[in-house]
């Protein structure tokens, strides 16, 4: 099949590229200039293991090309996704000019026969509004809409996509719905196939629960430490139980990235829109917000709640390990914090400090971790990073100023941490103090 993907980002990128994997021919459309001219040599402007290699692949075996053209890509095209950014607005809604542009665009273009399929996260009733907007712009509708939003995760995007748990396809038409269950054939999954606005609800509502998940975890884990108990065993009890699961429970200083928090919010919008108060979703929302502060509470009880002059090793900036990505990561709140409170903060991420400069203003990353960490008054672990459970902590402990871990992604054993020598405060499980 000819596919067309306009927007190159996370989603726009990945998906073209595993559609061109599985044997179609595919053309990526993007406004950037500069972008394109990169991915046309297969330099890729995000961190995505795997990605580079598949690009490149695709592109030597003519199957993956990249244009700013919109009409190259329309050409031959049997389908075209809308793979643009939906960003939050000031109020939370989803802002939908980018989708919206794009739509106009391809009516302006349209003279054949396609199936334009929306997979941006969009409000429900987005795909009816491209509809309307090709058909006045084209002046004619030999075209069908979809919905096919996209599941897959940063930091294992490729592997998400080709080994999908399910492809959710709204159509209005048995034809498109014909041509989209085609498309997904040789990813031998589950196809969902609905109308148009439960595909649109369908995406928002999985977020939303994922999120409802981590924030529930979360609030257990403030009982925990309240009450004595261990938020990980918890969860590992709780997740044995088929309908609960063991995904998504674990607990931290909350969720960040580009999904959850603007879907969230997207979600409240599009129901309070529709005349609904969805309450359990604004909950979860003010739970994940005041969750990343636990971070700095943890460390001010260390400090006597004096942060003035500390020299404080922030390990990880991005919202999650494998990825660059910086949007909505705690540490955007975090950094600045500190450093209000005084502390003279040394960052290290092993990817995204270079993302961060642009969004933390005054953030001070070094290029390593022990950089970071020498001569620290305390760590602080922000990312999950698979490098900072390897840290060899017999020699950490040598190198630190003071042994004070404040762990917000419960990466070590607190036993074993105590039986180390450090002060080690974990979110939802027993404070250390193994300090002499
Ligand atoms: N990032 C993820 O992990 C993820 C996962 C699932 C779904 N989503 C959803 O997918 C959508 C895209 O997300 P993303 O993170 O890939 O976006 P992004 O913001 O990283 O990238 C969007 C791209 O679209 C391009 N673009 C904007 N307007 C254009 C136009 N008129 N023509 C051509 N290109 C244009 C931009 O230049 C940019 O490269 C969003 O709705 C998001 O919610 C994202
Ligand atoms: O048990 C958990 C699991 C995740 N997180 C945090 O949740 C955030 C999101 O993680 P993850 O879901 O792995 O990453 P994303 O790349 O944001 O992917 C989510 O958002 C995408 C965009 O919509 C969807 O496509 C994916 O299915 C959905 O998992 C990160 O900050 C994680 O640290 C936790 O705190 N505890």
């Amino acid at each position: 099949m000819n596919v067309c993907v306009v927007g190159t980002g996370y989603v726009g990128l990945v998906s073209g590229v595993c559609f061109s994997d599985i044997g179609n021919k595919v053309t990526c459309i993007d406004l950037d200039q500069e972008k394109i001219d990169k991915l046309k040599q297969g330099i890729i402007p995000i961190y995505e293991p795997g990605l580079s290699d598949l690009v490149l692949k695709n592109i030597n075996e003519n199957r993956l090309s990249f244009s700013t053209d919109l009409t190259e890509g329309l050409k031959d095209a049997d389908v075209v996704f809308i793979a643009v950014g939906t960003p939050p607005k000031e109020n939370g809604e989803a802002d939908l000019q980018y989708v919206e542009a794009v739509a106009k665009s391809i009516g302006e273009h349209l003279d054949s026969y396609k199936v334009i399929v929306t997979k941006s996260t969009v409000p429900v009733g987005t795909g009816k509004r491209v509809k309307e907007i090709i058909a006045s712009v084209s002046g004619h509708t030999n075209f069908d809409i979809a919905s096919n939003p996209e599941f897959l995760r940063e930091g294992s995007a490729i592997y998400d996509t080709m080994n999908m748990e399910r492809a959710v396809i709204g159509v209005e038409s048995e034809k498109a719905g014909e041509v989209l269950t085609e498309l997904h054939k040789p990813f031998n999954t589950n196809i969902v196939l609905t109308d148009v606005e439960t595909a649109e609800m369908i995406k928002y509502a999985s977020n939303a629960f994922l999120a409802t998940k981590i924030s529930f975890i979360n609030e257990v884990a403030n009982v925990c430490e309240l009450v004595g108990a261990d938020v990980t065993k918890v969860a590992e009890g709780m997740g044995f139980d088929n309908r609960i699961g063991k995904a998504f429970l674990q607990a931290g200083i909350g969720y960040g990235g580009s999904c959850f928090p603007k879907d969230t919010s997207a979600l409240v919008q599009i129901a309070g829109k529709a005349g609904y108060d969805f309450k359990i979703v604004r909950n979860v929302e003010e739970v994940n917000q005041n969750q990343r502060f636990k971070i700095i509470d943890k460390l001010e009880a260390v400090f006597n709640n004096d942060l003035s002059g500390r020299k404080i090793a922030v390990l990880g900036l991005a919202f999650k390990p494998n990825t660059d990505d910086m949007r909505d990561a705690p540490s955007i709140d975090l950094v600045p914090l500190l450093q209000e409170k005084g502390a003279d903060v040394f960052a290290f991420d092993p990817v995204a400090a270079e993302n961060a400069r642009k969004v933390i203003p005054g953030l001070n990353a070094v290029e390593n971790l022990q950089k970071a960490v020498n001569n620290a008054d305390a760590v602080v672990i922000l990312t999950d990073w698979p490098e900072f459970k390897e840290m060899d902590l017999v020699q950490l402990k040598e190198t630190i100023n003071q042994p004070i871990i404040i762990d917000g992604r419960n990466m070590f054993e607190p036993e074993t941490m105590k039986e180390l020598g450090y002060y080690y405060s974990s979110i939802g499980r027993p404070l250390v103090d193994g300090r002499e």
